[in-house]
């Protein structure tokens, strides 16, 4: 398990990562939300002892990575799929890494075998796509069996089948009881994956829910409703709640829940055609969660995100 508390991170002026405190538990893909410059990459970063915390802590398994006797063992990590020395073949490239720490040769084969890279194995890692070097540090990361992992953007490079297998992979790590956090910015892929959320913003804690919890909190507010009768059924709803046309024959209600529109409805002999909360997806939930804390807004993005809420 990982367990961060009171994490900061200050680079000079820039507060990077704000008295973050989550934990990422066994058995589930959590995935790691926010906009860009959340702090997302810096927590990863500390929580890998690649940097100093200002203050607070971050554990793997109960002790922080720099105390870890064999590190590759205790949590596999992918942050730079660029990091590989371009000289080295992917076959060496996981030999050296394994030696280092402790791990016996045949797993170098068996995680070549479990990312698809065996026929590439004797290739220069410089010679790589990003794609293939994505699966290359995935296989850096699986080599010790490590009941923690953590991936930043690990879909980045990646084609349609490599997406795919990622979500299989992750999802099977995660079933064997791994704790498996993992950032990306696809969001529709990111649904498909994770079980649990974390969500940050301006370098604080937003939100650490389930998926469905997430994504139905923000659903349960609209409720899309059919009737010929609209302009009645529109007087008839008190004055608190928010109604907006949607063409000629529905609206979308704010601020109650659909079996009170029925009542409601019924009540005036008011006949309905649907009636119907509004499913939303993880990218509607997120954009609207964490509107305030984007910062480097777009005007078209904003157009179009109302857009597609509408
Ligand atoms: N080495 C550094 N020196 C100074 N500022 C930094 C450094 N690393 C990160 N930052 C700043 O810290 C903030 C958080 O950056 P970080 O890369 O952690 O965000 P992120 O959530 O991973 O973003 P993205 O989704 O764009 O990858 C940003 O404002 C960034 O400019």
């Amino acid at each position: 398990m990982i367990e961060v508390r009171g994490l900061t991170k200050r680079y000079g002026e820039v507060l990077a990562v704000d008295d973050l405190t989550f934990a990422v538990r066994p058995g589930e893909v959590t995935g790691f939300l926010g906009p860009n410059g959340a702090g997302k990459s810096t927590t990863l970063r500390m929580v890998l002892g690649l940097d100093a915390a200002t203050s607070g802590t971050a554990t793997v398994g109960g002790r922080p990575y720099v105390a870890q006797p064999a590190p590759l063992r205790a949590v596999g990590a992918l942050l730079d799929a660029g990091a590989v020395l371009p000289s080295r073949t992917a076959r060496h490239h996981l030999l050296a890494l394994a030696a280092g720490n402790g791990i016996p040769r045949r797993r170098v084969s068996e995680v070549l075998a479990e990312v698809g890279l065996e026929a590439v194995a004797h290739r220069r890692a410089g010679t790589f796509s990003l794609g293939m070097r994505q699966r290359l540090g995935i296989a850096g990361a699986l080599l010790g069996d490590p009941p923690v992992l953590v991936f930043d953007e690990p879909l980045n490079g990646l084609d349609p089948e490599g997406i795919v297998w990622i979500r299989g992979l992750m999802r099977r790590m995660a079933a064997e009881g791994r704790a498996v956090l993992m950032s990306s910015h696809l969001m529709s892929e990111m649904e498909l994956t994770a079980g649990h959320l974390i969500v940050i913003g301006r370098g604080r804690l937003i939100a650490d829910t389930a998926m469905k919890e997430f994504i139905g909190a923000y659903s349960g507010r609209e409720v899309v409703v059919r009737t010929p009768r609209a302009a009645a059924l529109r007087r008839m709803l008190s004055a608190a709640v928010r109604v907006r046309e949607d063409g000629v024959d529905g609206l979308v209600v704010t601020g109650l829940e659909a079996a009170e529109i029925g009542a409601l409805a019924a009540a005036g002999g008011v006949e309905l055609h649907e009636l119907a909360p509004r499913q939303a997806s993880l990218e509607q939930a997120f954009m609207d969660l964490t509107r305030d804390a984007v910062e480097y807004h777009t005007e078209d993005a904003l157009a179009q995100e109302r857009e597609t809420v509408r």
